[in-house]
């Protein structure tokens, strides 16, 4: 029998005890010790709750088709993340000559004529930079994997379903070799943490070598010679910008009126200008209907009768929840119109025991937040101390060059509050100009009268470090006059923060 903790309340806010995470929970004895939980997915939001179960003494089994760390560690976070440092590297690389870095033998003494020497210009040998990529996800998702064994979790690799809402059902992977062993699994506690799937159109079909989804672009083994990226949200953001820098040409097939239509409307605007001098083009209002292979070509048809043609296509038109076949229907547990598992925020479906956790609720679709619902998931259903999920307070990073970090409101909801915002380019930073940082910026939201922080942007180097002390304030409810009267180090970028919290200051005769 399922023995969850409460009624599920899905939209609703918890009944448990509330302290902030960061505190000390309670004692494991406090909690239900020795109850089975059974995770089926393990990236972030599987995993993490997998060790938090066993941290509060449950018999833990995790199932998981594909490889531990999830979607997260083997196709989206991790190499995404490995290419664009590669990229970055590439773009570190275009300020050499400003910085005063000459070819070898090209250097002449000061007042001398320059001489004719072609910039410095890098090939990039793709097939080693993925198995670069592929190595390095591999050997994350082994690490974890060690981690959750060495804590005495239970990992079967292959599919589960749920044959009744308290059991289970994990059929093993057996590669090539027809269905595997059936595992069935009583459960008092079920995790479903299945992620997403690229959504493929049905005029647009993946095959893998030139029309390819997010996922597969770590098998290519030579750098195409024109990309064409459908989307331009995070995704196909990130990829268009680490693409031009690593030498592909690239056409951002947008169908909205800019890129990135979701983030901050100045970040966005500032990167389109920098993908466009960087010789992208980048197509606005323009909807892909089709994508199709001519040999080595691929033809990518919009709605409005024009057509764009290159050598590869990326489509990154968002994301489906791996819903099917889970036997959620049958369990009662509900699903949002979008497909989404709908949960509270303390990660209950409307299946009393059955909790679900990161992209498959479709709640905020990033590593961090499926591994705080995993977590908090667990504290929940087991007893322990738990703080419910507060999406507002949670920092997003688009890695494209320069980064755009954000956190807290923006700037359409500061205005409808009638928040004051502040805004301090970052070239203007003397740390900016050593580093010769051309372009980004620096948001800061407060409340009117008591200067409370609501919300920040940087766009910069680095922005998804820079904006934790902006997470901070915003967390934590600290004052522009917190955080500019918290010292800075001269020369930082860091300092533009502080500088954007003085601009806030509310005079006491205001
Ligand atoms: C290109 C890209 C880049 C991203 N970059 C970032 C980033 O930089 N930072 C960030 O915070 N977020 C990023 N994200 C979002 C992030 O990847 C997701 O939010 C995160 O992976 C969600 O974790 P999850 O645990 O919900 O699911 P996933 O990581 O998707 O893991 C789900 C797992 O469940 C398994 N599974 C599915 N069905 C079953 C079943 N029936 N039985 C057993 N196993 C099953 C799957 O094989 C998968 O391994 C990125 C996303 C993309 C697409
Ligand atoms: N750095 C990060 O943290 C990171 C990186 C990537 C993804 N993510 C997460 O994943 C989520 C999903 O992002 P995503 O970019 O994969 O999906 P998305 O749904 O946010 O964006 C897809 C984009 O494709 C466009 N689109 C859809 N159909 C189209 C068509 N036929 N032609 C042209 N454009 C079309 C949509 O209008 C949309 O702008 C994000 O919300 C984010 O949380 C995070």
């Amino acid at each position: 029998m399922v023995t969850g903790a409460a009624q599920p309340q899905p939209e609703s806010a918890t009944t448990a005890a509330t302290v902030s995470p960061a505190e000390p929970h309670r004692g494991a004895s406090a909690t239900r010790r020795g109850s089975r939980v059974v995770v089926v997915g393990g990236g972030p939001g599987g995993y993490e709750a997998a060790l938090v179960a066993r941290q509060l003494g449950s018999d833990v089994t995790l199932v998981e088709r594909r490889g531990v760390g999830g979607a997260a560690v083997l196709t989206d976070v991790v190499p995404s993340k490995t290419l664009i440092a590669t990229a970055e590297w590439l773009t570190l690389v275009e300020s050499a000559d400003e910085l005063g870095i000459r070819i070898a033998g090209s250097a002449t003494p000061a007042g001398a004529p320059t001489p004719d020497v072609e910039p410095a210009v890098f090939d990039v040998d793709l097939g080693a930079v993925n198995e670069r990529v592929r190595a390095l996800a591999e050997q994350q998702s082994n690490d974890i994997a060690g981690r959750l064994e060495r804590e005495g979790i239970r990992i079967i690799h292959g599919t589960g379903r749920l044959s009744a809402p308290d059991t289970v059902v994990a059929e093993e992977r057996t590669p090539g070799s027809g269905p595997g062993r059936e595992h069935r699994l009583d459960a008092d506690v079920v995790l479903v943490s299945t992620g997403v799937s690229p959504r493929v159109l049905p005029t647009a079909v993946p095959d893998g070598e030139r029309i390819l989804t997010w996922t597969q672009v770590y098998n290519l083994t030579a750098m195409p010679e024109r990309l064409v990226v459908v989307g331009s949200g995070v995704t196909g953001a990130e990829f268009a910008g680490a693409f031009a820098a690593l030498g592909a040409d690239v056409v951002l097939v947008s169908s909205r009126d800019r890129v990135l239509p979701g983030n901050d409307a100045d970040a966005a605007e500032l990167i389109e200008d920098v993908f466009c001098r960087r010789g992208m083009t980048v197509m606005a209002n323009s909807r892909a209907v089709s994508a199709t292979r001519h040999g080595d070509e691929v033809v990518v048809e919009l709605q409005d009768g024009r057509s764009v043609t290159g050598s590869h296509c990326l489509m990154a038109v968002g994301g489906v929840p791996n819903t099917a076949g889970l036997g959620l229907h049958d369990a009662g547990v509900e699903l949002t119109p979008s497909g989404h598992v709908l949960v509270d925020r303390v990660s209950r479906t409307t299946t009393r025991g059955i909790y679900a956790a990161g992209d498959v609720t479709g709640v905020f679709p990033l590593a961090s937040v499926a591994a705080t619902q995993g977590r908090v998931a667990m504290w929940h259903a087991l007893g322990d101390a738990v703080s419910p999920l507060d999406t507002s307070r949670v920092p997003a990073t688009v890695f494209t060059s320069p980064e755009i970090a954000t956190v807290g409101i923006g700037e359409a909801e500061a205005a409808a509050r009638g928040a004051r915002v502040v805004t301090v380019p970052l070239p203007r930073n003397p740390r900016a100009k050593m580093l010769d940082v051309r372009e980004g910026f620096i948001k800061l939201i407060a409340r009117e009268g008591d200067g409370t922080i609501l919300g920040g942007v940087v766009v910069g180097p680095r922005a998804s470090e820079l904006i934790y002390p902006i997470t901070l304030a915003v967390a934590n409810r600290r004052t522009a006059d917190q955080l500019a009267n918290s010292m800075t180090i001269y020369p930082s970028l860091s300092g533009s923060i502080a500088e954007a919290a003085r601009q806030l200051h509310e005079p006491l005769h205001s």
